[in-house]
């Protein structure tokens, strides 16, 4: 079929290969797939993505990586609201299957683009492509990653930027913008990671060996050796800027105003972010906007995201560090660094002071303050007043025949072979436990202390919800194995957006006083939202996207370990599940004979 393409004037990513008028690819979609997009400026911008194995130095150390089209992160998918993503993805792994979802990215009549292995569909067998196809509806800063294994450990990663329409105005003016990734790195594969997790006895992944500022990062050398006490056993990089671990430098002009999009897809680590003698305005949190607060440092948990706007303000004749350091687990990771240039100042210049010193990482008052100062902006959509249902889920480290796992009300998430979008969209017999999961844990149960049975079992069941009911699930934090051990962890759902409405100490009883410390006025929308350490963090969504959707730690090791439950609602009014999703498991087709 010839059709009239032609090339994206803001097409830059690698892998865009053709961008269709909004009237032929609406008469293109609908004849093919039956679907009438809204017409517009609207475009289908189309992708050609080879994911592989390939040799690479995140951190000046070579190992190998998962790469896009050679790249490392993956290629920035640029969009505009109403524009429709089309991504033709070939598995170029040898023997391994993939998958890739779109973090933040609701998936409204798409349920089966989202990218998570065994819930939206089957992984993409090596050789085999498939094509991931949706709308984004929303402007804002997102990424997306692998969702198959550990895959993200393994690289697969990269930033997905949706600009408002043509003719609309952010509320908040800026002249420029810049891109961060976050990621954390270890050099040990994804594979030894996980075999290690799943081992008797048990081993942890421990620490990163490196963090990564846009896929870039330096091991056992320092960009600010010269500053480092005399017995820092860190030695200068001797960078000469083309390599692969040469740092993304940040450069800017002076007396403007910058939009600095923060995304972070650490496999394991928190983050706190920092640019050295400057202040930054915070104004959106994972695709929403929220009152403008300012701040000299932001943290930033696995699957978030934040606009930042920062002023550059400082002495044009120097350049700064920027950073990012662990928070909320010990530290064995030097911080990541890079440096914002005031051109024409040479970007070799080392800034005059040392870098930032980081928040103490167990300052999780600190870390709680930031995040109670989030609210929404003041026009944004508010929660339902009331709910229709309430869960509570206990995020639990646990047993299983020696085996250490993480359950949620004492179940550890093993996800079927047969993904849940077209078995419950098809009636599957046989594919999961159809039983409702727990609501809740026992009134008698102690998340201050560790478990006094410590024994969980495996499940795949899931949480069903009536379509456009309002949903509040509380996440109820405890005690690890090890006694005197709490850990933060960052929740992400798919499929929508949640209101956080409150953050409180101990354990949630859904008293008054409880009640009392959630918010229906200006509650901050987000998909990832922290549960700290022995606390609990209660969010409302409206279940108004039929789907099945994961929600998980977004700490991949944790959700490897079973971290995760599963939701859906109004399956039945999902359109046709496209075939290539589904070859599988139970909804694979019988051979004809
Ligand atoms: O899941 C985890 O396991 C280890 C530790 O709890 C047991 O070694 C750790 O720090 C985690 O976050």
């Amino acid at each position: 079929m010839l059709l009239p393409y032609h090339q994206s004037p803001r097409g830059s990513g690698l892998g865009e290969v053709k961008v269709m008028s909004a009237a032929v690819a609406s008469i293109v979609l609908s004849i093919l797939f039956g679907v009438w997009p809204c017409l517009g400026a609207s475009q289908i911008r189309h992708f050609q993505w080879e994911v592989r194995y390939m040799y690479w130095s995140p951190d000046c150390v070579e190992n190998v990586v998962m790469g896009i089209n050679g790249r490392f992160p993956g290629p920035t998918i640029r969009a505009k609201v109403g524009d429709t993503i089309s991504v033709r993805l070939t598995n170029g792994l040898l023997t391994e299957g993939v998958v890739i979802h779109w973090h933040g990215i609701r998936q409204f009549r798409t349920p089966w683009a989202d990218g998570t292995a065994s819930i939206s569909q089957c992984a993409i067998n090596p050789g085999e492509s498939f094509t991931y196809r949706f709308e984004v509806d929303k402007a804002g800063t997102f990424f997306y990653h692998g969702h198959y294994g550990m895959q993200r450990s393994a690289g697969l990663y990269g930033s997905l930027i949706v600009e408002l329409e043509d003719g609309k105005a952010e509320p908040f003016h800026y002249d420029e913008e810049l891109s961060l990734l976050f990621s954390d790195w270890w050099h040990e594969s994804m594979h030894e990671q996980e075999v290690g997790l799943s081992s008797i006895p048990f081993r942890w992944i421990g620490e990163p060996q490196s963090l990564l500022i846009n896929g870039r990062g330096q091991y056992n050398c320092s960009l600010a050796a010269s500053y480092q006490s005399r017995n820092s056993s860190y030695p200068r990089c001797n960078l000469r800027g083309g390599e692969q671990c040469a740092p993304y430098v940040l450069h800017v002009r002076p007396n403007k105003v910058y939009r600095l999009r923060l995304a972070s897809t650490t496999s394991l680590s928190s983050l706190n972010f920092e640019i050295s003698d400057h202040k930054m305005v915070v104004v959106e949190a994972d695709g929403n906007y929220v009152r403008p607060f300012e701040v000299r440092d932001v943290d930033i948990y696995s699957g978030e995201t934040y606009s930042v706007l920062l002023k550059t303000d400082q002495d044009p004749a120097q350049n700064y560090w920027v950073s990012i350091s662990v928070r909320g687990r010990q530290p064995a990771t030097p911080q990541g660094l890079t440096i914002l240039n005031y051109v024409p100042t040479s970007a070799s210049r080392l800034p005059v002071s040392p870098p930032p010193i980081a928040p103490r990482w167990d300052d999780f008052d600190r870390s709680k303050a930031f995040s109670k100062s989030m609210f929404s902006l003041l026009g944004s959509a508010q929660p339902p007043r009331a709910r229709d249902r309430r869960i509570v889920l206990l995020n639990m480290q646990s047993k299983i025949n020696g085996y250490t796992k993480w359950s949620i009300n004492n179940v550890s998430l093993v996800l079927p072979l047969t993904p849940y979008l077209g078995a419950i969209r098809y009636g599957v017999k046989g594919a999961f436990d159809r039983r409702a999961p727990p609501e809740n844990f026992p009134g008698n149960y102690n998340p201050m202390i560790p478990p006094l049975n410590p024994n969980s079992t495996t499940g795949n069941r899931v949480y069903t919800f009536l379509y456009n009911s309002t949903v509040d699930v509380v996440l109820q934090n405890a005690n690890a194995l090890s006694a005197n051990v709490s850990e933060i962890h960052p929740w992400h759902l798919h499929g929508h957006d949640f209101w956080v409405l409150g953050y409180g100490e101990g354990k949630f009883t859904g008293g008054h006083k409880d009640e009392a410390r959630l918010n229906l006025e200006n509650p901050p929308l987000r998909n990832t939202v922290p549960v700290f350490p022995y606390g609990w963090t209660a969010l409302r969504f409206v279940a108004n996207n039929p789907g099945v959707w994961a929600f998980h730690c977004h700490i991949e090791p944790h959700l490897h370990m079973g971290m995760g439950v599963v939701f859906a609602e109004a399956v039945n009014l999902v359109g046709k599940v496209p075939d290539d999703t589904l070859m599988c498991g139970l909804t694979a087709k019988p051979r004809k004979d």
